[in-house]
Parts: C-alpha cells; structure tokens; sequence
C-alpha cells in the first residue's frame, strides 16, 4: 500500500489537462505504439469530437523510482459543472491533485473552484504551470499568482509542457514524493467509494472504485449500500488501457468490478461498496442522489417511430443513470417523452446520442425547469410542473415556486460592474463580493436556476470577455410572480411553444418571441399570424406574409443536378419540419426562446 499514489488533475478548461495526462501515460510506457492516440482517456467518439471529458475514467500507471516499483492510479475527471457531482467524487477518490494552471492564462474560474474542492478533501496539491513552451507564457507573473493562491513556495511550482515533454519526469517524481500514500486498513470491513460507472453493452455496467478499507476478492458476495442490493463480484481488475482481471484488489487501490448488472440506475456514483455478509458500519460519506435540474419534452419528428424512441430511449438510460423521462402528450407535437437532465449540455449529448447511437431524429422543446405550483383549493400541497402546459389555470393558482440556485463567480475587477449588471437582469441578488487578489473578485448571487438555463453561459463569456467563471448550488423554491406565456399560430394554440416566465418580463418576452418565430418559420402560401398570449390576453402580435412567387421557377430549364441537390436540401429541411395545424414549423423554432437576445 505504500507504493500506491492515487492522484487526478484539476484545471480550467483547456489548460491542458488532458493533454498532461496523455503525456504522463507516455512517459511511464503505459500506452504501446499502437494504442497511442491524442486524448486517450476521452474515449466516446462525442467527447474527443468536442474535446471535453464527459465521464470520469481511471487509468493506472507503473513507474519505477528510486529502485522501487510504484502505482500511480490517474483518476480523471470532468470539467463541466453539469458533472459537478462526479468530479466531487472522484476527487473524494485521491489523496492529490495535480494543479494545471496555464502559463498565458493564469488562474481562471475553475482552477480556484476545483482548488477548494481538492482543498475540502484535504488533498495534496502540486501546483504544474504548463504550456511553458508558449511564446505568450509569463511564468513568473503566474508562478506569483499561484504561491499567493495557494501560500506555497515558488519552487514547489512545477514548470512543464505538456506539449513538448518539459517538467513530465519532475511531476512524477512530485507525485510519488509529495503525495501521502493512502491509509486504511485491510483487515477492516470492505469500504470502497464508487466514483464512476460505465454500461458496457456486452459486459453490463462496469463500476469503478476505490478501497478505503478492507480488500474484495472474485466471487465475493458484495453489497450496494445506498440502494442496498447484493450482487457477486463476477470480475474485478485494474484498469489500464484496457482491463486487467485480478483475483484481489486491496485498501488503497483502485479498481472495475463487473456484476452482471445490465441497468445504470442500479450503481450510483458516490455509493459504497460493502461486504454482504460483514458489511461496514460507516459507509463513505457525502453520498448524494443526482436530481435532473432541466426539462425538455423530447418528440419523433415522424409520429409513427414513438415506440422506437421509447426504446432507444430506455438503452440510453441502461447507461446513463442520470436521464430521466416520463411519456407525455402535446397538442402539437402529439406523443413524446418529458425528460429530465443534469443541464443543458447533458440535454445537447442526449440529443446526439440519440441521433448518432439511434438513428432517431427528433424534435426536443425549450428546456424549462421543475416547478411547484400551489393552487386556491390546496395551498400545503405542491403540484409539479415540469411541462409549462401543465400548469392549472391561472384562476386556481395560488402562487408558484420557482428552484433557485447559489451562483459563484469569479472575474477580473475590470468586469465587475458588467458582471453585477448581467446577474441583476437574470433577477440575481448579489450576497457577497470578496477580492481573492487585486485583480480577481468572486461574487455571489442568489438567482433563479431558470435564468441560467437559457442564454447565461454566453453572455456571461461575453461581458467578461471570456474572463469569468461560474459555478452553481441549488438552494431551494422560492415563490415569484410566473406567469404562463403561450404562442398561437394561426390562432392555435401550440402548447409546445409554451414558457412559464416572469411577470415584468412577460411582455418584452413575448414580443421576442413573435418576431423570432416569424424569422425562423418559413413563410407559406397563406398569411400565419404569430400571437403571444397571456391567459386570454394578446400581448403581442406578428404576421408572416404569404408566398408570392415560387421559389423553384428559377431553376426551369437549368442544371438538373442542380436542382437535384434543390430538392434533396428541401427535403433534409422537411424532415426536421412539424405540421402544426396548416402551419409547418422547423425545429430551430422549437428553440427560440432560447436565442431572444441574438
Ligand atoms: N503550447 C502548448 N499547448 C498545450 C500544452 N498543453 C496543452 N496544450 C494545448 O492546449 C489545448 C487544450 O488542451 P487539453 O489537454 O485539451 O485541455 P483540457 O484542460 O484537457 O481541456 P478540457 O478536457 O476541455 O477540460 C490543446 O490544444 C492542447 O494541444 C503545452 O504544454 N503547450
């Protein structure tokens, strides 16, 4: 056990991170010719695609130092605060941190609020400057921010490049030296932290692990404790590349056990692992279930593949346990499913997952988040809405409340004044404002989690000019003055273009959406009047004007490949169109809510 270092690496996005970890898999003869592949550890096609980890994975290393054989198990984890819960996890999971900070950049956002996260679980943390090969680099000025930071001395700052190889052998060295090996005792209960799972489509889910205590052996009877079933330990193994199937795994290591288990739902990320006859006393604590934060009504653009989707829907969820879904019906859009995710990146990945993996092309609404609705007969019981159409009609209602969140963020002072402006349209109220340096200021608001969901992220980059990080917790309903808003096409309502907004916003809102809707549908061979409605109550009003010529004329007696490749476009834009009505409708319209301020 005392040659076993467990470590992760912590960074803000892009200051390589993933990079480092391809090159310390190098440096230590982990990977062979043939393995060698950037990125190695973000293995889903979609996440070396959009060049951001996705899942947490553990890779294990062998390096000899000293004469002596060490263990080094690379816990990685991911960077979006979608996944926030995950990298809690996996940093529960070491006893050190890696600290990437880029040369050029400095400490960003998310370095400081991972930093507190290893901070809490009293990791050991090296600081790496990396990308000191750059022509921008300023390593003594970011060296400086780092030991201000952290209180360390200047040389513990690692100078490397995960680029070109420099410091690689250093934080090795730093790693086997600094870092405490883990403690536990192997003659104790089995105590291990699951901190990742992964379906395997052959295998069944593949649980990742770490040992506090004890040790599992093959075959062993085991048990899950937060939802308290047993299974057998069919395999267990360390993980390099791929798997390597061991016979014991013992307290300080880490490790996969397969069970037989074909369902997601049934391993949490956060449970521990106990033995079923001798079960520990203490599970490892600070296990949390996941909640979805984001709704969205997710619909076949074809009617007829609703049971397809329902399949495909369900294999997803075998793997990701984090996707929830309930079937629901629109007036428009006829039968989907109303789905729960993490945010809105999960809710992107679901929707390319489903595409690419399933082959389905679908319609997804705009994302809304859960409400609490109380009404005039029932003021103690709460309805929930995660639809907006189902909410009851404004007479009944007594008041609704909304999940709000604590925001945390940090910028340069410059950006301050832009920053606040921002969080106060988003309906934030400021409760702190503390200087972390000079120049670095971390705010925080209490703000509706709904704000966030739509265009926050954006225009958060763009008032900052990139220089600002955010992170959020929820802390619960607050009620606040909603009020439905619904469109109609064509004097029809369309229930799936429904939103649930602030009362002062309600106007402005609905004018927006009026005009963006009559850009994104495409004009047809009548009038279509665009309304936004309140209750019963127009608020605003558009009217897309009717075709007058046609379109394709210009194409008589032309090419015919060209007006081939015409039609074949028109026909790949059909496809993602909705007939509501008499009035088609594309899917970006489906969305619009979400791009009012472009
Ligand atoms: N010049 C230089 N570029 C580097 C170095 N390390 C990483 N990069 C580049 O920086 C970019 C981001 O690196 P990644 O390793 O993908 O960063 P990351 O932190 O893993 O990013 P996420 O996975 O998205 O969080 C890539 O284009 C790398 O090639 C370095 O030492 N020097």
């Amino acid at each position: 056990m005392k040659k076993i270092r467990n470590f992760c690496i912590i960074a803000h996005i892009d200051h390589g991170k993933s990079t480092l970890a391809d090159r310390l898999l190098d440096f230590t003869g982990s990977v062979t010719e043939r393995e060698k592949q950037d990125q190695l550890l973000d293995s889903m096609d979609l996440e070396r695609e959009r060049g951001i980890t996705i899942k947490s994975h553990a890779i294990q290393m062998e390096y000899e130092y000293q004469g002596e054989k060490y263990i080094l198990n690379l816990i990685d984890t991911p960077g979006h605060v979608d996944f926030s819960y995950e990298v809690s996890r996996s940093i529960a999971a070491c006893e050190g941190a890696l600290l990437v900070v880029d040369a050029a950049q400095s400490i960003q956002a998310q370095t400081i609020s991972n930093l507190y996260l290893a901070l809490e679980n009293d990791l050991e943390i090296i600081p790496v400057l990396n990308k000191v090969d750059l022509p921008s680099a300023n390593p003594e000025e970011v060296t400086d921010d780092i030991v201000d930071l952290l209180g360390c001395k200047p040389e513990e700052v690692i100078p490397a490049s995960a680029k070109t190889g420099i410091g690689i052998e250093a934080i090795l060295t730093a790693i086997i030296e600094r870092v405490p090996a883990p403690e536990g005792n192997v003659d104790e209960p089995l105590q291990a932290l699951v901190f990742d799972s992964v379906y395997n489509p052959f295998r069944g889910v593949e649980t990742y692990f770490r040992i506090k205590n004890g040790e599992i052996k093959k075959g062993q009877k085991i048990k899950f404790v937060a939802t308290g079933k047993d299974y057998y330990a069919d395999e267990i193994g360390t993980l390099k590349l791929t798997q390597f199937p061991k016979a014991t795994i013992s307290t300080g290591d880490v490790g996969y056990l397969i069970t037989g288990i074909k369902d997601a739902r049934e391993v949490k990320v956060g449970d521990t692992i106990t033995d079923a006859t001798k079960p520990t006393q203490n599970p490892i604590e600070g296990f949390e279930d996941v909640k979805p934060m984001v709704f969205a009504g997710i619909y076949p653009v074809d009617t007829e593949d609703f049971e397809e989707l329902r399949s495909s829907m369900e294999k997803l969820q075998l793997n990701d346990a984090s996707l929830v879904f309930t079937p629901e019906s629109s007036a428009a859009l006829g039968f989907g499913f109303r789905c729960g995710f993490l945010g809105m990146l999960h809710m992107e990945i679901i929707q390319e997952r489903l595409e690419r993996e399933f082959n389905m092309t679908v319609i997804t609404t705009v994302p809304n988040v859960s409400y609490h609705a109380y009404t005039t007969r029932d003021r103690e019981t709460a309805f929930i809405v995660n639809n907006p159409s189902d909410l009851p009609d404004p007479s009944t209602v007594d008041r609704v409340e909304e999940p709000y969140i604590k925001a945390t963020i940090i910028t340069k002072s410059d950006f301050v004044g832009n920053v606040m402006s921002l969080c106060i349209e988003k309906r934030g109220q400021i409760t702190n404002q503390t200087y972390l340096t000079t120049e670095r200021v971390e705010l925080t608001f209490d703000m509706p989690l709904a704000e966030i969901v739509f265009d926050f992220y954006d225009r958060l980059k763009t008032v900052s000019k990139g220089y600002a990080s955010f992170d959020y917790t929820p802390i619960g309903m607050r009620t606040s003055k909603l009020v439905r808003v619904d469109i109609l096409l064509n004097a029809q309502p369309v229930d799936a273009l429904s939103a649930l907004v602030h009362f002062d916003n309600a106007h402005t809102i609905g004018k927006k959406m009026c005009e963006k809707l009559k850009e994104l549908i495409p004009r047809q061979q009548f009038d279509i009047p665009i309304q936004a409605a309140i209750g019963s109550k127009i608020i605003s009003r558009e009217t897309i004007k009717a075709l007058r010529k046609d379109v394709t004329a210009k194409c008589y007696g032309g090419d015919i490949s060209r007006k081939r490749k015409l039609l074949e476009k028109q026909k790949k834009g059909k496809k993602r169109m909705r007939q509501v009505g008499n009035v088609e409708i594309p899917q970006q319209a489906f969305m619009a809510v979400l791009k009012l301020n472009d």
